[in-house]
């Protein structure tokens, strides 16, 4: 394998090799800068003591997640100093050496450590310019022996981001008039899946001809991102490509496929998971951090059989999450949903 980092540093390169060049088309380059809308979720409002101050922000949540699929979150608990350590142990662990990186490499999808480059070297037709750490971080902390601190700091990032996504769960749930642990039960998010993701993305010579990561959708619930000073995530809104700027301090959050999935099954598909993906740029390394939270591996998730009927077909088959993220990896990468593939 040969990281994207290494072919940055490695050589005398003027221009972008062959292989990562990805195909384009005029529509990939429409980018809309109205981005005033973009909605912004505040944590204190959303667990405050204060019904009348609850509810608004509860109400404010089930709208961005219906219009957008996608919102800042401002004023969560997680520390703006375990935020940067997270960025620094995250690109400690990119500068080690190739050996010392290898050995994390992994071999399978579902492997819960997996140092890697592009998305899936066995199916992307161009590669992207992207090194990745991932690991499964819940129900067990999983998380490279080096470089130092790296898996302490991961263990509390992860801990306290899980906290966050569980009062989200919880307000999401009670914005469709459910009871505030339902989705919680329903995935199994007690013992469910966290996956983290530290993406580097090394400066480029020409970012308009590469892709950091492609259009997609995540397979989970909810994602949580965060990124070093340097921007690159679009968002897809009304057909047009939004690039974030995330106000200091926030988180972005997404919604993923399960969340898509769920309310198919309940409401006949009221929220969309939200398309999305990274450009790079010449200036620098951008290093952005994602925590995929989903439902337990075993679970399966499919239509309620109470909700289905003759007048209500299901639209998907029922799969266990661990086979839904298979079926993920294991297909390029194409602008839609892979609930696509599920489909009936
Ligand atoms: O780097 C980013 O901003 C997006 C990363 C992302 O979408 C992912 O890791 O799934
Ligand atoms: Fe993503």
């Amino acid at each position: 394998m040969f990281s994207v980092k290494e072919l940055v540093e490695s050589s005398t390169m003027k221009s972008v090799p062959s292989n990562y060049i990805c195909h384009k088309t005029p529509e990939d380059f429409m980018l809309n800068y109205e981005t005033e809308n973009i909605p912004t979720i505040d944590f204190l409002q959303l667990t405050s003591s204060n019904p009348n101050e609850r509810s608004n922000a509860i109400q404010q949540l089930g709208d961005a997640c219906r219009d957008w699929g996608f919102f800042m979150l401002i004023n969560h608990d997680v520390p703006e100093t375990l935020r940067e350590k997270m960025v620094r142990v995250g690109q400690s662990f990119f500068d080690l050496s190739k050996e010392e990186k290898m050995e994390f490499a992994g071999e399978k999808i579902l492997d819960p450590i997996r140092y890697g480059t592009s998305f899936n070297l066995m199916v992307d037709t161009a590669l992207f310019w992207r090194d990745y750490l991932k690991c499964l971080v819940h129900p067990h902390l999983n998380a490279p022996s080096k470089p130092p601190g790296l898996r302490e700091t991961f263990e509390e990032y992860s801990r306290k981001g899980k906290k966050v996504v569980e009062e989200l769960l919880k307000g999401i749930s009670l914005s469709l008039g459910l009871e505030e642990n339902y989705i919680h039960k329903r995935m199994n998010v007690e013992l469910g899946s966290q996956v983290l993701v530290i993406n580097c993305y090394p400066p480029c010579p020409n970012p308009e001809l590469v892709m950091g990561l492609p259009a997609h959708t995540d397979h989970g619930l909810l994602t949580l991102l965060q990124q070093n000073h340097l921007g690159g995530l679009q968002i897809q809104h009304n057909g047009k490509w939004i690039p974030i700027n995330p106000l200091p301090k926030s988180f972005l959050i997404n919604t993923g496929d399960h969340m898509e999935f769920l309310w198919q099954i309940l409401t006949n598909g009221k929220y969309k998971s939200v398309i999305h993906r990274a450009v790079v740029n010449t200036k620098g390394t951008r290093i952005s951090i994602g925590t995929a939270h989903g439902p337990n591996l075993d679970t399966i998730v499919g239509p309620a059989p109470e909700l289905v009927g003759d007048d209500n077909p299901a639209l998907y088959r029922a799969i266990t999450y661990r086979d839904y993220i298979l079926l993920q990896q294991n297909n390029e990468l194409d602008k839609k949903t892979c609930l696509e593939r599920i489909r009936i």
